[in-house]
């Protein structure tokens, strides 16, 4: 990629928090944010830029003043949406936020129409189809960012019970970023020595419930979502694009016979380069494992099938 340009739709929490972390790193060299609310994409553009005095490589951080500005860029992430407060869902922000991400996505299409798309608002798998439905782009073109972030999350809970291991910890985590997603002991490593080795299975199994309402327990602590985690999770997505570095990561993707499914989106491993998704690997899935993926990925087409009920796609 030679520009090197990422645009942030939504520069709440989220969408800052992604800026600054990729300024940090010093990856791109150009990141736009726009954001709906007045001033609010204009001044942590101002912020995040005087922070990068001490970064290692210089970023040019602006914001945008309308959509139309958002252009030409390799890389739009889409952080525009209400988070979720309280006892509520991700699911109960479906209709609220799909009506966000049509007019953001017309945006995209028009003024980036080469760009690989990030997607972030939730319910995110819903939100991911939304996109692929309504650009038409090619499939590789769109990723939704939960995998990365339930795998960072199931790597936390590991590390606090054994105490040792950190950046070691290799996790995997697939099906939807929601109550049925599928955290997967048995591909856990530290190190190279499975998990299995190391933790009991009860422990595991509180591992395995905490990552699965990691989300949540943020929720219930802050009154609104956790924005640190994810904004890191979205910047360690796009610096794999725009080095091209072809790691495998955890994303929800556009399953077209892979793994039994077609015309839905669901996490599962594939490799990131900067052509967006690589490859979608297929890893084999035991019995349980199976019938867990298929809960998981009806789930998300239950919540496809409602916008499908308000005629949101016609
Ligand atoms: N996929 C994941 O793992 C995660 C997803 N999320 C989701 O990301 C979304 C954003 O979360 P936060 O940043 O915490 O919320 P936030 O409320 O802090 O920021 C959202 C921003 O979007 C803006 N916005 C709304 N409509 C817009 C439009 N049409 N164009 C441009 N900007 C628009 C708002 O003005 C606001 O500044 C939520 O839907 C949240 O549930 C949050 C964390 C992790
Ligand atoms: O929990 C939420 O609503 C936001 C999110 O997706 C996460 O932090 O995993």
């Amino acid at each position: 990629m030679h520009r090197r340009k990422v645009g942030i739709i939504g520069a709440g929490a989220v969408g800052a928090t992604a800026a600054y972390s990729l300024s940090m790193m010093g990856t791109c060299s150009e990141i736009v944010l726009f954001d709906i609310a007045e001033g609010v994409a204009k001044g942590k553009a101002i912020d995040i830029a005087q922070s990068s005095h001490y970064a290692p490589n210089s970023t040019i951080i602006t914001a945008a003043e309308s959509p139309a500005d958002v252009n030409e860029c390799d890389i739009v992430v889409i952080t525009a949406g209400v988070p979720r407060k309280g006892d509520m869902t991700r699911e109960d922000l479906l209709m609220i936020n799909a009506k966000i991400m049509k007019s953001v996505v017309e945006d995209v299409m028009k003024y980036s129409p080469d760009a690989v798309i990030i997607c972030v608002s939730n319910p995110l798998d819903v939100m991911t189809y939304v996109i692929h439905k309504m650009t038409g782009w090619e499939s590789n073109r769109i990723i939704g960012m939960a995998g990365a972030l339930d795998g960072a999350r199931m790597a936390y809970q590991i590390y606090n019970k054994l105490g040792y291991g950190a950046g070691q910890i290799g996790t995997l985590v697939i099906g939807d970023h929601g109550q049925n997603m599928i955290p997967l002991p048995q591909k856990v490593q530290v190190g190279d020595v499975p998990v299995s080795e190391l933790l009991s299975r009860e422990e595991m199994e509180e591992i395995i419930e905490r990552t699965r309402t990691g989300g949540a327990e943020i929720v219930k602590h802050l009154g609104t979502s956790g924005y640190y985690a994810p904004g890191r999770a979205i910047a360690h997505m796009v610096e794999a694009l725009l080095n091209d570095s072809k790691i495998v990561v955890s994303s929800s993707v556009l399953l077209q016979g892979e793994y039994g499914y077609s015309d839905v989106t669901a996490g599962v491993p594939v490799v990131l380069g900067k052509n967006g998704v690589e490859k979608i690997i297929e890893i084999e899935l035991d019995e349980e494992t199976k019938a867990k993926f298929n809960v998981s990925v009806e789930s998300i087409r239950s919540g496809i099938e409602i916008l499908k009920t308000n005629h949101f796609f016609e």
